[in-house]
Parts: C-alpha cells; sequence; structure tokens
C-alpha cells in the first residue's frame, strides 16, 4: 500500500492477489513530513530497518513493516501474532540534569544531526563522557563551569554556546515523574554551527538519559533507561496463584484479615506466625518467600522497606531482626531499579567532592563536582557511624579507614570539607591540610576496599612516594603488623585472640556474621554426624544378621526372624528431620534457608541431638573423618547454639570460621597492656602503654596476582608470616587447578611476599602455627612426606617423650623454622625471626606479637645508633622473649 500522506490518498503498492494477505507483514513505503517521520522514529522498534533517509529535511523515506492480523479462511500452518502497540505506554524520554563541565567544546552537531534529534539525552559517566541527541553519543573532555546561570564556556573560542543559557536556567526546568525536565529542548540547546570543524563526531549507541556508572554494575541509570522498552524485554516477578480465602495465611491456608501476619515484599504472600519462618527461611534479602529470593520486589511495597510487623519482632531476636531489616534494605537486589533511580533520592551525591553512592552505603564513584543534581547531601547519606564527617556527611569505616592510611589526623569527630581534588581541611580552619588520595598507598587501600579515587589522578613515583615515608617517619606513633598466611594458616583465629587479649570488642557485625557461621557449620556437623549414624546402623544390622545366621546355623526348618533395630536406630520423627537436613543441606539452596531454619528447628536439634543412636554416634566420632576437630567444640553445646537467642562466647569466636563475611582484611588497633613479664625486663624494653599498635590481617587472595596489592602496606613495621606447621601432607589446589603440598604452595607465597619490592628491608617474623596440631600429627605422618623436608633426620623418635629434651615435634618446627630461615636469607640476607605458636592458646600468641613489637624497638634502635655498629645479631641474642631459639 502506498500512504500519501498530503492527499491521504491511499492504494496498493504491489498487488499479489490474495495470497499477499497471508504474509504476516506487508511493506509498506511511507512518505511522511517531518513531524510525522518523528513520531513514527518513536513508535519504530530499534530492529525495524531505515531503507533511506534522503538528505532533504522535509521528506524523508522510510520502509516500515506494518504487521496486519489475518481473517482469511482456515489455512495449515501456524499464522503469527500480532500484538498491538499501546501508543500511550511507550517512553517519552524528559530532559534532566545536565554535565557542568565542558572542555574544547566542538560538538561538531549539523543541523542536520540535531534536527535528528528525538530523544533527549544527557548523559554522564566516570570518564566525565557526555552523551547526547537521540542515543548516539559524542566525547567532548568536560572542564569549565556551567553556573546557575547556565553560562557555558568554550575554551577553543571562548564563545558561549547560543541557547545553552536557556536549556540551563533552572528557571526552564521542572520536576516530573521521570526527573527534572527542561523546557528547553536538548537539541535547541545546542543547534549551532561549529565554526567550520566537519570532524564527524564518534557515534556509540547508547540508551539512558543520565548515567552514572555503578563500579559494581558497571552503569546505573540515574533517571529513565529506554532500552528495555525498546527492545521488548519484560521484567518477571513470581506470582503465587493459592486457593485462600481473603487475608488467610499462604502456607496453611488458615485465618482470616485479622489474622496478625507478615508480608512477602515481593508476591504479596501473607504468613501466619506459625509458617512465616518455614516460609521465608533466613530472610537473606528481607521479607520474601524462599522462592521469591532474587527478585525485584514491587515498587508499590518500596514503603515497607525495613518496616517489619510485630509478629515478625516476636518470632526474632533483636539482632536478627536489625540483620533481617539491614539486609532487606540494603541487599543489591532490592535497591531500585536504575530507570527509576532519582539522585538524592536512593542514591547521595557530594557535590563538593564528587563522590557519589547508593543511600545507606559508602561512596562508589568521585564524578564531576557541582552537578545541579539533588539538594544537600545528608550527615547519615551514607550510614556511616565514625563521628568523622565530609562535607557533611558522616563517613563509614571504610572511608575512615583509608583517611588513616592516608595520614588524615581523625581524633576528635573532626568534619573535614574535600573538595573534588581531594585536597582537604578541617572545619573553621582555612588553610589546606593536604591532598587525600595523592599516595599510592591510599590508592591501593581505596582499591582493596572498593573505594573511589578521583578519575585520571596520577601515580605519584615510588621516589616521592618513599621521600614522604621519611618525612612523614618522625611523627608516626602507629606501629604497624601485617599479619599473613596461606589459607587456613590460622591468621584469622590469631587476629581473633588478639583482639580477646588487647580487649578489643567484636563489632555487631563481626559477632553477627560468626554466630551465622557458627549456626550453619553446626548443621553441616550434624549432618555429618547423620551420615555416620546410617553407616554404623548398616555395620551393626549386618554383623547382627551375620551372628544370627551362625547361631541358628545348627536348628534346621526355623523361620529366622531378626529385630533389625540396633542403638543406631532412630525413631520416625527423628528419621524424618535427619532426611529433611541432609536434604536441605545438599541441596543448592541451603545457604537461603540458613540460619534461620537452624533457630526455628531449634527443638528438634535439642530431640535429636538427646537420641540414643546420635549419642552412640558421637561416641564413635573418631571413626569420621569428615568431621573437623573443632566440631567436638560446638557439638558438645549444640542445644544452646541452635537457640535463637544464641550469643557467641570469644571463645566461640575465636573458634569459629572467619571474622567478616568477605574475609578479605580486617584491621584492629591496640596497646599492649603492661604486663608482669615488663617489670623483668630492661626498662628499655619496658612497654610504654600509650604506644599504639595496629594489626592488619589480610587473607593472600586479596592481594591479588603476584601479591601487587602489597603496595598499599608499605608503611608496614614487621610482616607477621604465618605457617600452618601441619601443612606439610596436606594438599590444596592451586590457581592454575593443580594440586599442590600446602607447605610447599606456603613457601611460594612466602617467597614472593619477601621479595616483593615494597618489603625490601622489612622486618620478617615468621609464625609457626598450630603446633599441638604437629604434635599429633608428626607420630602419624613423617615430615619427610613433604619433598622439602626429605633431609630431616632427627636423634629421637616420634615417640620418645622424655621431657628433658626437646620433642620431636619440636625439634621438626625447629627443622622447619631453620629452612625458611634459610631461604629468607638466600632471598634477601637478612634474618629471619621466628616463634612458635598455639592460635587457640593466648600466651602463645600475645609472646609472639609482644616479639614483633620488640624486633621494630630494635631496628628503630639499631638505626638510631648506627654509628655505634651494634650488629642485629648481638641484638637479638639478648633477647629475652620468645623466639624459636629460647623455646629450644
Ligand atoms: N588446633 C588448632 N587449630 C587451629 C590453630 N590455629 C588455627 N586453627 C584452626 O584452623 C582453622 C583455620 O584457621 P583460620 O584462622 O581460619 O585460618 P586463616 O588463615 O584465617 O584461613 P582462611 O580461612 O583461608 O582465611 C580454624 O578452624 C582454626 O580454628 C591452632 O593453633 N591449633
Ligand atoms: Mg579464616
Amino acid at each position: 500500500m502506498r500512504i500519501d500522506p498530503t492527499s491521504g490518498v491511499w492504494g496498493p503498492l504491489s498487488c499479489e492477489g490474495e495470497e499477499a494477505c497471508d504474509r504476516n507483514a506487508q511493506k509498506f513505503l511511507l512518505e511522511l513530513d517531518r513531524t510525522e517521520a518523528k513520531m513514527l522514529r518513536k513508535l519504530r522498534p530499534a530492529a525495524a530497518p531505515v531503507i533511506a533517509e534522503n538528505d532533504d529535511e522535509e521528506n524523508i523515506i522510510i520502509e516500515y513493516p506494518i504487521a496486519m492480523e489475518y481473517h482469511g479462511p482456515l489455512v495449515t500452518y501456524a499464522i503469527p501474532q500480532v500484538f498491538p502497540v499501546n501508543t500511550s505506554q511507550i517512553p517519552i524520554p524528559a530532559l534532566v540534569s545536565s554535565a557542568s563541565l565542558l572542555n574544547n567544546l566542538s560538538l561538531p552537531i549539523s543541523n542536520r544531526q540535531s534536527s535528528q534529534i528525538a530523544r533527549q539525552v544527557i548523559r554522564i559517566d566516570s570518564s566525565d563522557t557526555l552523551a547526547c541527541d537521540n542515543g548516539y553519543e559524542s566525547k567532548p573532555k568536560l572542564s569549565h563551569v556551567i553556573g546557575s546561570s547556565g553560562t557555558l564556556e568554550v575554551p577553543d573560542n571562548d564563545k558561549e554556546v547560543e541557547g545553552f543559557q536557556d536549556y540551563m536556567n533552572p528557571t526552564n526546568w521542572e520536576s516530573t515523574e521521570s526527573g527534572l525536565t527542561s523546557q528547553v529542548p536538548w537539541y535547541e540547546a545546542f543547534s549551532y554551527s561549529s565554526d567550520g570543524n566537519d570532524e564527524t563526531p564518534h557515534h556509540v549507541k547508547r540508551s539512558s538519559i543520565v548515567t552514572l556508572c555503578d563500579p559494581e554494575s558497571s552503569e546505573v541509570v540515574i533517571v529513565e533507561e529506554i532500552d528495555d522498552f525498546e527492545e521488548g524485554s519484560v521484567i518477571m516477578w513470581p506470582k503465587i496463584e493459592r486457593n485462600v480465602k481473603k487475608g488467610g495465611c499462604y502456607r496453611c491456608l488458615k485465618g482470616n484479615r485479622f489474622m496478625e501476619k507478615e508480608v512477602c515484599i515481593v508476591c504479596g504472600a501473607n504468613y501466619c506466625y506459625d509458617c512465616v519462618l518455614r516460609a521465608m527461611g533466613s530472610m537473606p534479602e528481607g521479607r520474601k518467600c524462599v522462592t521469591c529470593i532474587g527478585f525485584r520486589i514491587r515498587e508499590a511495597r518500596r514503603g515497607m522497606l525495613g518496616k517489619c510487623s510485630r509478629l515478625l519482632k516476636r518470632l526474632l531476636t533483636d539482632l536478627e531482626l536489625k540483620r533481617v531489616m539491614n539486609a532487606e534494605m540494603l541487599c543489591e537486589v532490592n535497591q531500585v531499579p536504575p530507570e527509576l533511580v532519582f539522585v538524592n533520592g536512593y542514591y547521595w551525591y557530594d557535590k563538593l567532592s564528587g563522590l557519589w553512592g547508593k543511600e545507606g552505603q559508602k561512596p562508589s564513584q568521585i564524578i564531576t563536582c557541582q552537578l545541579a543534581v539533588g539538594g544537600h547531601v545528608k550527615r547519615n547519606a551514607s550510614n556511616g557511624n565514625t563521628n568523622v564527617l565530609i562535607n557533611n556527611r558522616e563517613i563509614t569505616k571504610e572511608e575512615l579507614w583509608m583517611l588513616k592510611v592516608a595520614g588524615v589526623p581523625c581524633e576528635g569527630k573532626p568534619h573535614f570539607w574535600v573538595s573534588e581534588d581531594g585536597t582537604y581541611q578541617e572545619e573553621g580552619q582555612r588553610t589546606v591540610k593536604g591532598k587525600i588520595w595523592d599516595r599510592t598507598r591510599t590508592k591501593l587501600v581505596c582499591a582493596v576496599l572498593s573505594l573511589p579515587v578521583p578519575p585520571g589522578s596520577g601515580n605519584p613515583s615510588r621516589k616521592e612516594v618513599n621521600g614522604e615515608i621519611q618525612d612523614n617517619l618522625a611523627q608516626k606513633s602507629i606501629h604497624r603488623f601485617l599479619l599473613v598466611g596461606y589459607d587456613k594458616s590460622g591468621t584469622s583465629t590469631i587476629y581473633k585472640q588478639a583482639k580477646i587479649l588487647y580487649g578489643i570488642p567484636f563489632s555487631e557485625d563481626e559477632c553477627q556474621t560468626i554466630k551465622f557461621s557458627i549456626q550453619r557449620k553446626l548443621l553441616g556437623y550434624l549432618a555429618i554426624l547423620l551420615e555416620g549414624r546410617e553407616q554404623f546402623e548398616e555395620e551393626s544390622l549386618l554383623e547382627k544378621r551375620k551372628s544370627c545366621v551362625i547361631d541358628r546355623s545348627g536348628l534346621s526348618g526355623d523361620t529366622i526372624q531378626i529385630d533389625d533395630t540396633t542403638i543406631y536406630s532412630i525413631g520416625a520423627r527423628v528419621r524424618a528431620f535427619s532426611d529433611w537436613l541432609l536434604q536441605v543441606l545438599q541441596s543448592d539452596n541451603s545457604e537461603a534457608i540458613f540460619p534461620a531454619a537452624t533457630c526455628e528447628y531449634a527443638p528438634f536439634i535439642e530431640e535429636m541431638w538427646k537420641d540414643a543412636a546420635i549419642q552412640a554416634t558421637y561416641n564413635r566420632r573418631n571413626e569420621l573423618q569428615m568431621l573437623p576437630r573443632v566440631a567436638t567444640y560446638f557439638l558438645d553445646r549444640a542445644v544452646e547454639i541452635s537457640r535463637t537467642d544464641y550469643e557467641p562466647s570469644d571463645m566461640d569466636i575465636l573458634y569459629a570460621d572467619g571474622i567478616t563475611s568477605s574475609n578479605s582484611l580486617t584491621c584492629m588497633e591496640f596497646s599492649f597492656p603492661k604486663s608482669t613479664q615488663d617489670d623483668s625486663l630492661d626498662p628499655f624494653y619496658q612497654h610504654d602503654s600509650s604506644l599504639r599498635y595496629q594489626l592488619i590481617r589480610v587473607h593472600p587472595r586479596s592481594l591479588g596476582e603476584h601479591c601487587k596489592w602489597l603496595d598499599m602496606f608499605e608503611d608496614t613495621d614487621i610482616v607477621l608470616f604465618c605457617v600452618a606447621l601441619t601443612d606439610y601432607d596436606e594438599y590444596s589446589v592451586d590457581r592454575n587447578g593443580v594440586l599442590t603440598n600446602k607447605m610447599l604452595a606456603s613457601k611460594e607465597l612466602f617467597e614472593s611476599i619477601v621479595t616483593h619490592p615494597t618489603f625490601e628491608n622489612k622486618n620478617f617474623l615468621l609464625i609457626l602455627n598450630k603446633f599441638d596440631l604437629l604434635v599429633e600429627k608428626i607420630e602419624q605422618v613423617p615430615l619427610t612426606h613433604c619433598e622439602w623436608f626429605r633431609d630431616f633426620k632427627p636423634v629421637v623418635s616420634p615417640n620418645c617423650h622424655n621431657s628433658t629434651y626437646p620433642s620431636y615435634a619440636q625439634r621438626a618446627s625447629h627443622y622447619i623454622g631453620m629452612k625458611f630461615k634459610e631461604l629468607f636469607r638466600s632471598l634477601t640476607d637478612n634474618k629471619l625471626f621466628v616463634s612458635l605458636v598455639i592460635g587457640l592458646e593466648n600466651d602463645t600468641v600475645d609472646e609472639a606479637l609482644r616479639y614483633a613489637r620488640e624486633i621494630i624497638m630494635w631496628d628503630e634502635e639499631e638505626k638510631a645508633y648506627l654509628n655505634c655498629e651494634l650488629s642485629s645479631t648481638d641484638w637479638e641474642a639478648s633477647s629475652s622473649c620468645s623466639s624459636l631459639e629460647n623455646d629450644l
């Protein structure tokens, strides 16, 4: 068909008879005027082919496929369906706030290009890219401020861009549902001819209007994302279909609308008191049915976030409730979807520094400052609780740590004004105190803590950094210990032990993480017991049958009836629970269901634990290879631990796995309390309790490939390298998927850290941990199992327990210490200090850390009295502390 837009006359373009109608689409060639063409462009799906656009502004020829519904006689083949478009739902993009800085703005948008602008777009991302026109992006660099008057200066010709003032003038803006909208169209603002510069901009297809890049999700659309609609993608929500009477519980189907209930924030299902925990499990994303976990919430229910019913308050403890509500408000999937985000609503933006982040969270990025978006940043925008303010926002713990690393004095609740280049000054003082992100180590700390750094800030050279450190050395008041070791070497145990020793309380977050980890592990241990029980039951039944057959072999003609219960048999209730537990633990969903399940099933756990069959199995726990040693510690108190109101003790925390959920980097500041041992020391070594120390524990995984992030620890005073003595016969799969002896893997990590340029001439203390376990293991497996220890030939035998001589295990640990010392000397020409530790015993950890403190003191002393030519060996000989040499 051909439509003549001016006359309205239409007629067949090509007539191929009746068959033509059988096809689901026919191509129409439309000749339209510009307005119609524009309108059609909005309707046109992204994939619709544009056959031709002639250069004439007035007549644009576009070919559109148009589908028609078939109403003819029945045909033998399937006819594609046509879905009518609801034109009122086609999104019309709105203008929103703009970029403020434009540099070398040679926007070569010709009249034709500007007239083609159907969607008005400004896009700002981390690279300060300005995207404009109908989804196309040009890449000018930004540099000059657009003030509230909307004046824009172009450095090249110093001319104001025509119309831009109008566009930017706040009085021309109004608030709409989709954000701030300017009354002056973008293309008018830029419909000027560039000064003869014909260079065509580099066009990239873009879909969003204003975008701030989120490092986690790579892009977050601030105002509106239209491509979703264009590409026809549909957001799926789970829906519960139940035949429930209004207000009744969706699970047990009982109750009515007057019943107290809790609602799933995704599907809206109601649950009664008895069913809510069963239906929602551990609520890792807040109040959602287990089947709704991972789904976005309905926007209509956003107001419910963090506001739970009284029912839930009665069901959970205060701490648990806080965790669930926190998760509900902060978890990724419950955040506002990008297309609905408004700056300073669900995101915060600090105009002065350009920092921005999600509401209640640490900053995500530093972008162009002074953008005309949102109001003033609120004090609680990032939910910080540090009493330290940056531009009126209370910063988070991570930022505080970063500031400390950057050398910013944070004592006494300071308030800093930070500008976009990182310079900071204290409130009420005029002098600029320094720059936050100037140092390499600050940037590296930011990398580890996922904090942003200003884009494009060049790295200072190593020399500069070292020089600065030297300058700061005199003022340095804190000594830093870096604790690192191969997987499972015991670093987190030692770190936690230090917290307990020096009275640094575990944070609420740490306690919660550890509590859930303990409760989850407990169920795992129970599952191992249950599997063991099944095995023991089978074995003893087999035995029973055998002996029965032998007993009765003399008798003939009797039917043998064997009682098939043994001491390992369990009743129906315990069996049902046991089957459920084993099934859940094997399912992928177990993480989502626990730990709430632990609390809910506490009475069952108690019943099961007291069952004779389980106790009989527990008595044979040494035969259960899968059951770790630490399991006994927790299983002995299974009933107490599984209760909702369980609060882990310091010992529980010590025995549990991990400290924080990420297990990456943890840091504590402490002072050594005065010990009785101190009094017997030379006054020089007596402890000055005002001295502050920092213990930083880092997992090797966080150090990146080839330990590239070690740079950030360059002002460490001593590295505590932790080795598990029991690793010599254990194996793990390395990064390349190869099975490696753990002691050799530990050696390899040691080599890379020791030879890292950052740690050149650093003090190293080798912590040989898990000595208690070595004592047991060495009697079973010879040290020579590890190829590095092939030449270990002690004079005593493993079973010699003569107290006058060092034990076999002590000799073995001494030997391991010597191997590391040799290696260290070959790599650095320096001396390695060694300490023997049992991570679970506080005195050995205390000794090791005090030893580290003394090593630092010797080092400082040695430097101060370099002229006296005191050798480090002389100093070491005078050590009164627990070096390995003294132990043996
Ligand atoms: N018996 C005994 N167990 C220890 C000792 N030190 C650590 N453990 C246990 O060894 C296991 C691993 O210790 P962690 O402190 O978690 O080791 P890690 O270095 O933090 O290991 P990652 O989990 O890889 O971070 C835990 O179960 C500890 O309880 C020790 O000296 N003696
Ligand atoms: Mg650990």
